[in-house]
């Protein structure tokens, strides 16, 4: 075997397939997972050639998501979009990719085109083709794979070509490689003659960013031209430039998570976390815990924030204890709790979120986190949480309603979060939001204006969300009697507060303060 792919050793991505096997045989152009910086380039340039592993992706990728995935993407049911779960995270040539029903084993040829090239100019086709001896050793056991018939090879640069393969009772799509290698080739057979799908690369740009502009999205989950480090023959340079540079902080802490989660999945993936799963006390109801708050109060129930830092205010809080302000905001008559989790930006933790679940607070926790993938949720389910945020100028709806019902099949609930028009109309498009924030701060440039709770919640909009008798929780910017009245007479039966309440030097009766009387008991 040559080049610099590396295989993961770790067997836990061996799942099935739950929709019969998919095969993608031919790929080019960088676009297609095999990213530069994971070919060796130098001086002495020759052509490569390597055995990789396609791994098709699924979910949480429409942003640089490689050109297979897109593509098998298109050709899975519709069903299946929601229902198909990543396991785990392999690093090799295929940079990102999360493991998806089906793996293809594939030689790969990369031929140099000029002299001394940019990057771009490299074009890689990838051919199927039996694994080698050594590369089987390391892949048996892990992998389905089926030999592909020469006559289906493709070679055409930047085009791909998929096959969606049917499953003959004599196909051996499940058998370990080296069973393949010694010359079992029924799989091939069952490859239908006609291409199913066939996408041009510009397509799938075009069809990627069309997703997620028709949707107003402005944060790019990842750097479109990866992060700012290249490599060339030996060397290794910085280059900042607009695609690898955040726009604004949002965008920096989503890229940031980005990371953490693709590192965090490796240590506990999936299939562990579900386990962990059926041990952890089943979750409370954070909608009801509210709905009786506001019933019993007559003021919008409280969702109070352990927040010890956030990037525009700095530290909040020097002596920052977790579970003692826990208490003390459930002594006060919280109705639930916010628990921020993000460590680099809020100085949060999954820590805190376990130790306040574990010191017997009975309060439901909402896991503050930028989620941007469903392993997420099951991490913080896992941590105690009732609860999880989704911001909607982050996650397409598409997300959004895959999130959902992972949260419904957890038992969680969901509060997604929203800041303009916009983003309001999308929500309230989804269907199954029961609780929808209004965020008054914009997280792109933290500007605080809890006039954007009464706008958005006027007219049309407002008639929609009594119909539909969704919970509007006003978040953000608010420390006085007068800010809760203003968001209550605007129709919000909840807030989420943080900063006001955490800054008091007992934060339990800060909560008296904030609304103008005792509202706990
Ligand atoms: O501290 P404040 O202004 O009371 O805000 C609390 C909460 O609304 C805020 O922390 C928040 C709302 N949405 C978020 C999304 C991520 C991080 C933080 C937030």
């Amino acid at each position: 075997m040559h080049g610099r792919v590396q295989y993961s050793s770790n067997g836990s991505f061996a799942t099935s397939t739950s929709t019969g096997p998919i095969r993608l045989f031919v790929i080019a152009g960088n676009c297609s997972g095999l990213h530069p910086r994971d070919i060796p380039i130098d001086n002495k340039w020759t052509d490569r050639e390597y055995w990789t592993l396609l791994l098709p992706c699924l979910f949480g990728h429409q942003y640089r998501m490689c050109l297979p995935c897109v593509c098998l993407r298109s050709l899975l049911p519709s069903d299946s979009k929601g229902s198909l779960f990543p396991t785990t995270l392999v690093p090799n040539s295929f940079g990102r990719a999360q493991v998806g029903p089906t793996y293809v084993f594939c030689k790969v040829i990369i031929r140099r085109t000029k002299v001394s090239p940019p990057l771009s100019t490299f074009k890689a086709s990838i051919l199927p083709a039996k694994a080698s001896e050594e590369t089987s050793e390391k892949m048996e056991g892990l992998v389905s794979f089926q030999p592909f018939p020469s006559s289906v090879i493709q070679r055409r640069f930047s085009t791909v070509y998929l096959h969606r393969l049917t499953r003959s009772s004599s196909s051996s799509s499940c058998a370990p490689l080296r069973a393949q290698q010694s010359g079992i080739t029924g799989g091939s057979e069952s490859v239908s003659s006609a291409l199913e799908g066939k996408v041009s690369e510009q397509e799938v740009v075009i069809y990627q960013d069309e997703v997620v502009a028709s949707q107003g999205i402005r944060i790019r989950r990842r750097p479109p031209t990866g992060p700012p480090l290249h490599y060339v023959g030996p060397f290794e340079f910085r280059l900042q430039n607009e695609g690898n540079t955040p726009r604004n902080i949002l965008e920096e802490i989503v890229w940031n998570k980005d990371k953490e989660v693709t590192l965090m999945k490796e240590k506990r993936p999936l299939y562990t976390l579900k386990k962990a799963l059926e041990t952890v006390p089943p979750p409370r109801d954070f909608i009801g815990a509210l709905r009786s708050a506001h019933q019993r109060t007559g003021l919008p129930g409280l969702i109070a924030e352990v927040k010890k830092a956030s990037p525009s205010r700095g530290i909040l809080r020097e002596d920052f204890d977790p579970v003692a302000i826990a208490q003390a905001y459930e002594k006060g008559g919280a109705a639930c709790l916010s628990v921020l989790t993000d460590e680099k930006y809020f100085k949060g933790s999954f820590e805190n979120l376990q130790a306040i679940r574990e010191a017997g607070v009975k309060c439901p926790l909402l896991c503050k986190e930028f989620i941007i993938e469903a392993w997420q949720i099951y991490y913080g389910r896992s941590k105690g949480a009732d609860a999880v945020l989704l911001i909607a100028s982050v996650l397409p709806d598409l997300d959004i309603k895959y999130m959902i019902k992972i949260c419904k099949i957890l038992g969680m609930a969901t509060l997604v979060e929203v800041h303009d028009e916009r983003e309001m109309d999308r929500v309230l498009a989804i269907e199954g939001v029961e609780l929808i924030g209004i965020n008054n701060r914009n997280l792109e440039a933290f500007e605080v204006d809890i006039g954007i709770t009464k706008r958005l919640l006027e007219g049309e909009r407002g008639e929609l969300i009594r119909q539909k008798d969704i919970l509007v929780v006003g978040e953000s910017g608010l420390f006085t009697p007068e800010d809760i009245a203003f968001v209550q007479e605007a129709g919000v039966k909840a807030v989420l507060v943080g900063e006001s309440l955490v800054k008091q030097s007992d934060p339990g009766q800060g909560i008296s303060a904030l609304f103008g009387r005792d509202v706990s008991g």
